[in-house]
């Protein structure tokens, strides 16, 4: 097979790139994710680059979105809606503030000032009024054309998700156009997805699809049923700015608030790349707490004169550009999907993908939570599919892309037998879920001594999945009691096996120091609290917190075991439901037992001590980059647990910065200041309570 000659490749990824663009901005439903769309683009417009004789001017490279669709009037934009150019980098940030000082001549110590806002990831529209009545809005459609959706964008905010489209402004211009972004808050778009599924209709992707999906209904009644708010971010006055009353950008948002709309109280104005950047790197760590998703920052010239100085090149202004995160959505290959036995029995589809990068860490397992949802987003084995990442450790697999199926894809079929036990799988009346029904599967207790095991439990580091797979195939661990009985060397013999020995390392050295280690593990883990203890216990209904209301409760293991189901239920935040569980796992005289042999085997539950007095208490942490085993959530709860503050960006306050995979700018900023730099290992000892 010959290569594709320059031209044929320009002509096919200008067919994908048009298909793609049709998909996402018609139909709402993308066939692709973003990062593999702007791969298409960049290649296309690199192409375009090097051989000018290919450049089209219906390129994909040089248009706005899609074209509008006929489903809707037509509305003519006054001034046309462009895109924003992308920036990725530091030194593509650096060029574009270069580039401004070029274009208007500034000397290059001047700083510029800017305007940072939080890219929202919803849909353009542009809003009409006249006389301070809102007259007609329209989507940006491919940039000249958009779409009528006036009576559509009446119905914004009426469901009180926002201020939403004002019907009338107070004060405004004669006539004033309006842009901004119509969006769903994320709480709003999982309501609505739950809403649409219990209706049997297809959820959406993600916020921006189902903001969209939900603007462009053709019957405004579907709209209004749907919680849009809308943000506004730019004023325009026919005959140029000149006839506004405003000088900047700034002045500008400031309008649009008085005139009655919503706008970002996240937008700042930065002097010069040093605020810009900090900016940037603030919002990075913040976006998951937004309550709407965001894709970037948005870098905007301030002086208006300036902006028309700069004009704009095809679909860029050259005043503005968009600062864009790590992707959260990816779309790879589905290569196995298997049932995975849990604590409780119930059987997960767990699905292995081709691993991808994901905001900042490398991807190969992504979660379905049941069945019914595998069904439903009708995910197979060979599938492509889409998979979401947004601040949790596993990715969430969104949908397949049935559109690329070669053919040979295979749904994934329920074993009707534990692929551990045999025993029979159950799906309950009304259960969303199946459940092995062995009464002594292995899978389970494995399941529930990883638990207990876990960092949030007794923490006993180095007893993982397989291990603990080991000790139940061979019968050396029945129970948890039973951990603590282990005979030294079992520990070796369990660390020895299939296990080839270091270079130079003597035979048998390995796993002598492996089972040293696991036995000081187990003996450093019996000095524990009794809310990390009764959450070990894995009693159904329990969780972590549940386990810290009992504890801080009861104060002690025996009068928690004796509790009937009325004090249960009389403890705060413990239901009837609950107390019910809780009183059936105490009252089964085998579970009184383990308890017994664990105190007996010296396992010790304290009260919670007060948490002044660790590393953390009082001192000021910042996170940067990826990290591996938690979610940004998860650490800064796990800081603030222990009395620490968990800051945005670094400054000479500051005494830690954990750093994770893909630390920018703010592991520079800390070595400059001689601030203290952790990797995730030793942020993990730290919280463990490890030596500083
Ligand atoms: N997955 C797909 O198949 C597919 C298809 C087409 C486009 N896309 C995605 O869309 C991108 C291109 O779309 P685009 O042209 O709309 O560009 P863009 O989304 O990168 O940037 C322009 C848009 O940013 C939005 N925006 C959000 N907050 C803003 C603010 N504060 N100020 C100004 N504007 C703000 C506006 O809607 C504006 O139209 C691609 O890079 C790709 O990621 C994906
Ligand atoms: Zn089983």
């Amino acid at each position: 097979m010959t290569e594709p000659s320059a031209a044929e490749r320009a002509e096919a990824l200008r067919g994908q790139l048009r298909a793609a663009d049709h998909a996402y901005y018609v139909l709402d439903q993308p066939i692709l994710s973003d990062p593999e769309y702007d791969r298409l683009m960049r290649e296309l417009a690199a192409l375009e680059a090097e051989h000018p004789e290919l450049a089209r001017p219906d390129s994909p490279t040089q248009r706005v979105g899609g074209a509008p669709s006929e489903r809707f009037g037509r509305v003519v934009h006054r001034e046309p809606m462009l895109s924003l150019g992308n920036v990725q980098t530091d030194e593509e940030l650096d060029e574009l503030d270069a580039r401004v000082h070029r274009l208007l001549g500034l000397p290059a110590e001047e700083p510029v000032r800017y305007v940072l806002e939080p890219k929202l990831d919803g849909l353009a529209v542009e809003l009409v009024y006249e006389d301070g009545a809102f007259l007609q809005g329209s989507t940006r459609g491919d940039g000249v054309n958009g779409e009528d959706v006036t009576q559509n964008l009446r119905t914004v905010g009426r469901l009180g998700a926002n201020r939403g489209i004002p019907a009338r402004l107070a004060g405004a211009p004669r006539r004033l156009e309006v842009r901004g972004e119509v969006l769903l808050q994320k709480e709003h778009f999982a309501a609505m997805n739950q809403l649409l599924l219990r209706q049997g209709e297809e959820p959406f992707a993600n916020p921006r699809n189902a903001a969209a999906g939900s603007l462009r209904q053709l019957d405004w009644r579907v709209t209004a049923t749907r919680p849009l708010s809308f943000i506004a971010y730019e004023a325009l006055v026919p005959g140029g700015d000149g006839g506004a009353p405003w000088r900047h950008h700034w002045e500008k948002l400031q309008a649009l608030a008085a005139y009655g709309f919503e706008t970002n109280p996240e937008n700042r104005l930065c002097l010069g790349m040093g605020e810009v950047k900090a900016y940037r790197d603030r919002m990075a760590d913040r976006r998951f707490e937004l309550p709407y998703d965001t894709d970037g920052v948005v870098v905007k010239v301030d002086d208006l004169d300036w902006q028309r100085r700069l004009g704009a090149a095809s679909k860029f202004p050259r005043w503005a550009a968009a600062f864009k995160y790590p992707p959260q959505e990816e779309t790879t290959r589905v290569r196995q999907i298997w049932a995975s036995v849990g604590r409780t029995g119930v059987l997960t589809p767990v699905v292995e993908v081709e691993p991808v990068r994901l905001s900042g860490a490398t991807i190969s397992r992504a979660t379905l939570h049941n069945e019914d949802e595998m069904r439903r987003k009708d995910i197979r084995v060979g599938d492509l599919v889409l998979i979401r990442r947004a601040g949790e450790v596993i990715p969430e697999v969104v949908k397949s892309i049935p559109e690329r199926r070669t053919g040979e894809e295979r749904e994934f079929v329920f074993p009707e037998h534990c692929p551990v036990c045999g025993a029979r799988v159950v799906r309950e009346e009304g259960e969303k879920v199946y459940r092995c029904t062995g009464s002594a599967c292995p899978a389970q207790l494995v399941g529930r001594l990883t638990h207990f095991a876990g960092r949030r439990a007794m923490d006993v580091d180095g007893l993982g999945e397989k291990l603990a797979a080991h000790l139940v195939s061979t019968g050396l661990v029945k129970d948890f009691a039973d951990l603590y009985a282990v005979r030294f060397e079992d520990w070796q013999k369990a660390f020895g096996r299939n296990r080839k020995p270091a270079e130079g390392a003597k035979p048998q050295e390995l796993p002598e120091k492996s089972a040293q280690n696991i036995v000081a593990q187990l003996e450093r883990s019996k000095q524990t609290t009794l809310r990390r203890f009764l959450n070990a216990l894995g009693i159904p209904q329990v969780g972590e917190a549940t386990a810290a209301t009992l504890a801080r409760h009861f104060g002690a293991v025996e009068p928690f075991l004796a509790a009937g189901e009325e004090e249960l239920t009389a403890v705060r935040d413990v239901g009837e439901e609950t107390a019910r569980e809780i009183r059936a796992w105490t009252g089964e005289p085998q579970n009184q037992e383990v308890v017994r042999r664990l105190l007996a085997a010296g396992v010790v539950a304290a009260p919670e001590p007060a948490a002044v007095g660790g590393f953390f208490a009082g001192k000021t942490v910042v996170l940067t980059g990826a990290l591996a085993r938690r979610s940004r959530d998860e650490a800064k709860a796990e800081i603030e647990r222990r009395g620490g503050k968990v800051a945005g960006s670094v400054s000479r306050k500051t005494h830690l910065v954990v750093a994770g995979e893909e630390s920018g700018s703010k592991l520079k900023k800390a070595q400059e200041l001689g601030v203290r730099v952790v990797g995730e290992e030793e942020f993990e000892r730290l919280l463990a309570g490890g030596e500083p």
